[in-house]
């Protein structure tokens, strides 16, 4: 019986997780669930955003379902203390890497994506996000100058084992799509950059049948407003990639409709999460898309599971329910979280 951990987490979390575990619930009736806490609700429950129980269920599960951490009530405790160190946490102690992270406009969403209806029908590309270095992780602190002038530093820095691991995941990922890739860094300015682009490179001799570009980051930016159908596969560091991929979502209709899986070397035992946090100002009010959780569940069927039949009826029930005009305010309709959950579940059978 496969062990699926719930954390919930903040906000919005267990708004939308609950939706997402009734689907799996629906479409797999041999898993087993375990729920934990994480992020502020766990600082409030335990003293800790990610306590040992906690960590210990990630460790034991076979997949993780993550909802979001994060709220304003916590901004000032220190920074290992804070909601959002629990996924940090998470995602280092697990080593998952390999951030997947699809972006694709589903059928009658065109009027919600902030794009032009006939701009924004030709997106349907995958963000490789590197998930355990950068900026993210490298040494910070404070500190006052030699002025008296208060003073902060984050190290981006990553080695090339970290560069070339990502690197696979990103050219094999473009095998199994369209064969494209496209590597996005800052090599114009920054060295952890050049040496990004340099290994990529490097890795490419193993990969002759993909096709392989390199973007800048600002103009990656604007590319993807210009003409995202350009795009099949973006390779990217771990700061580049989350900005990129909230911005791709809003793209495709809207930040509510964008799942995740963060995954490790096996690419097997994962943690599936809405790309989205924990969005304060809607929470309690049954307003959340579900969509983007319900959608992270199907990534954990088909990559911890194996069990792609059933992700397929998961997604091709959410784009149902899309078609027939289902929406949550973010895209413009009324139906609230659990509302919306239904129109899926009523399209699984
Ligand atoms: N994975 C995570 O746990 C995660 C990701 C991003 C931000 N955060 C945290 O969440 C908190 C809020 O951050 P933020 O406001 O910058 O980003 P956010 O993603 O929580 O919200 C941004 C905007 O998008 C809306 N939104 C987000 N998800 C939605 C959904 N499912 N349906 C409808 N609307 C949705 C929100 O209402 C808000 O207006 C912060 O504490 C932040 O650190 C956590
Ligand atoms: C909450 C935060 C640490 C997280 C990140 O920056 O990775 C979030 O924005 C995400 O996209 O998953
Ligand atoms: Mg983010």
């Amino acid at each position: 019986m496969p062990l699926i951990a719930i954390l919930p987490g903040d906000g919005i979390g267990p708004e939308v997780t609950a939706a997402a575990r009734r689907v799996l619930e629906a479409v797999a009736s041999d898993l087993e669930f375990a729920e934990a806490p994480v992020g502020g609700a766990a600082y409030e429950a335990k003293g800790h955003p990610l306590p040992e129980s906690t960590l210990d269920l990630a460790r034991k599960a076979d997949a993780i379902l993550f909802g979001a951490v994060g709220d304003f009530r916590f901004d000032t405790l220190e920074r290992a203390l804070r909601p959002e160190a629990a996924i940090l946490g998470l995602r280092k102690e697990l080593s998952l890497f390999a951030n997947l992270r699809p972006a694709v406009l589903f059928e009658g969403l065109e009027d919600a994506s902030a794009l032009r209806p006939e701009v924004a029908r030709s997106i349907d590309l995958m963000i490789v996000r590197e998930l355990n270095g950068d900026v993210y992780f490298g040494e910070k602190g404070r500190g006052t100058t030699a002025d008296g002038l208060r003073e902060g530093h984050d190290l981006m820095r990553y080695d090339e084992g970290e560069v070339r691991r990502i690197a696979r995941v990103g050219f094999e990922t473009a095998r199994a799509r369209n064969g494209k890739l496209c590597s996005v860094d800052k090599a114009n300015v920054l060295e952890t950059s050049q040496l990004w682009r340099d290994v990529v490179i490097e890795v490419a001799a193993d990969y002759p049948d993909i096709e392989l570009s390199h973007l800048y980051v600002d103009n990656a930016a604007m590319q993807l407003v210009r003409d995202p159908g350009q795009f099949d596969v973006i390779v990217t560091g771990n700061l580049f990639g989350d900005i990129l991929s909230d911005q791709a979502s809003m793209c495709a209709g809207s930040i509510g409709m964008l799942p995740s899986a963060a995954l490790g070397a096996d690419g097997k035992k994962g943690m599936f999460e809405p790309i989205h946090g924990s969005a304060p100002d809607i929470a309690g009010q049954g307003k959340a898309n579900p969509c983007a959780a319900i959608l992270s569940a199907a990534m954990l069927l088909r990559y911890s599971l194996g069990r792609g039949e059933a992700a397929d009826r998961v997604e091709q029930a959410v784009r149902g329910a899309i078609a027939d005009g289902a929406r949550t305010p973010d895209l413009g309709g009324s139906l609230s979280t659990d509302a919306m959950a239904e129109q899926v579940l009523e399209r699984l059978g």
